[in-house]
């Protein structure tokens, strides 16, 4: 918590904003208190994601509360902007992870969101569902497992072989290896016969495809906060499918924001949502094991094993722009985390 004079609020290029949201405002008369209690976010985000999350919904809010975002520039040394009491940031270049921890040990009483060497776990399929296989969730109602994978690093002539060995139940969903917030790093395909499998293109995960009923839960973290919401997902696949489909089937943006499920007249052994108790529990077991604190878990349920969810994918401060109230559980958040500052602060902790 900054005890600083006022910081005025700053634009990012592109961003499609209400100038008035971002000018630098005075505080009202008699909120001392709340003048004395800014809230100083920076933040290092790409274009496409400051227009989906930092919405006028969100900046009129942040400054009721008395956050203000400014844009940092990562041509210009940190310690020279700011000052910062919060850096919101998803950047995956070696250089910046560099420059923001160099910051940070320079400036330890700055929070950053989150420590780029827990996110880098995250941009790897691979690592990013090794924490959830470690957990143990399943309790005597329900089991949350990862569908079994192989990492295919290259020569995809050697897949077939690499599948046969690891026991991989056909059809496969294949997904980039790294996550780097590209449109190609979500580039998918399901294979559906041995023969196609070395026309994919390596690195890459095969992960094995659960019938889940269509649909998909997404359940989105800000810190202790968690919301569900449903999307609409990949249809089953049955034994026929399997035998009157060969090749590779390049897959659209399924189960994005569009695909919302929320209000569709669904099966409701389909539309159940995971229970509140394993959706707390999963949410702060993989807080404490990944280190992150803003993230969304991607789950389906097992068709015809209600009680068996599979967690098959985990993304790094995903589109929370479209999660349903995010402005007020996001600002929430970023006062929770200036409060805890200014206790620690006062008990010179
Ligand atoms: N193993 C699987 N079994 C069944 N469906 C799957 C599986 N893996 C992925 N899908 C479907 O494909 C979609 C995209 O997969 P995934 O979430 O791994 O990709 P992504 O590109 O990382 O997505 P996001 O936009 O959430 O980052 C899922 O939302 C789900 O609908
Ligand atoms: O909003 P949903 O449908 O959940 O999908 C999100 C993806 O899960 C995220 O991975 C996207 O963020 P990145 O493009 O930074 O990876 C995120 O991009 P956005 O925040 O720019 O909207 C979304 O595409
Ligand atoms: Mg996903
Ligand atoms: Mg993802």
């Amino acid at each position: 918590m900054r005890l600083h004079g006022d910081v005025s609020d700053d634009e990012e290029e592109g961003a499609v904003m209400d100038p008035a949201l971002l000018s630098p405002s005075s505080p009202p008369a008699g909120a001392a208190a709340a003048a004395a209690s800014r809230l100083v976010v920076g933040y290092a985000l790409t274009k496409k994601k400051v227009k989906s999350f930092l919405q006028p919904k969100l900046l009129l809010l942040a400054r009721k509360k008395g956050i203000s975002f400014i844009s940092i520039d990562e041509t210009r040394p940190l310690s020279e902007q700011g000052p910062f009491d919060i850096i919101l940031h998803k950047k995956t270049s070696k250089e910046w992870q560099r420059f923001l921890e160099d910051y940070h040990e320079v400036h330890p009483e700055v929070t950053v969101l989150d420590p780029p060497n827990a996110i880098e776990h995250l941009n790897n399929r691979q690592s990013m569902l090794e924490e959830v296989a470690d957990l143990n969730l399943s309790s005597f109602y329900e089991e949350v497992c990862t569908p079994r994978q192989l990492v295919i690093m290259k020569d995809p002539s050697s897949i077939p072989t690499a599948v046969a060995m690891a026991g991989l139940t056909l059809p496969l969903v294949a997904k980039p290896l790294v996550v780097d917030g590209t449109s190609k790093s979500h580039e998918l395909s399901l294979a559906y016969d041995e023969a196609s499998l070395p026309m994919l293109d390596p690195p890459l995960v095969l992960q094995e495809f659960v019938n889940h009923g269509g649909i998909l839960f997404k359940v989105y973290i800000i810190g202790e906060a968690i919301q569900v919401v449903r999307r609409f997902s990949l249809p089953d696949v049955n034994t026929y499918d399997l035998l009157n489909n060969v090749g590779i089937y390049r897959l659209p943006r399924v189960s994005c924001a569009a695909a919302s499920a929320d209000h569709a007249d669904l099966d409701p052994r389909i539309a159940e949502l995971p229970p509140r108790p394993l959706l707390e529990k999963l949410g702060r077991e993989l807080r404490g094991r990944l280190g992150l604190r803003l993230f969304n878990i991607d789950m389906i349920r097992e068709l015809g094993a209600n009680d068996r969810y599979y967690i098959i994918d985990i993304n790094y401060f995903p589109g929370y722009g479209k999660m349903p109230g995010y402005e007020h559980i996001f600002t929430d958040f970023l006062q929770s985390l200036g409060q805890n500052k200014y206790q620690r602060c006062l008990s010179g902790g």
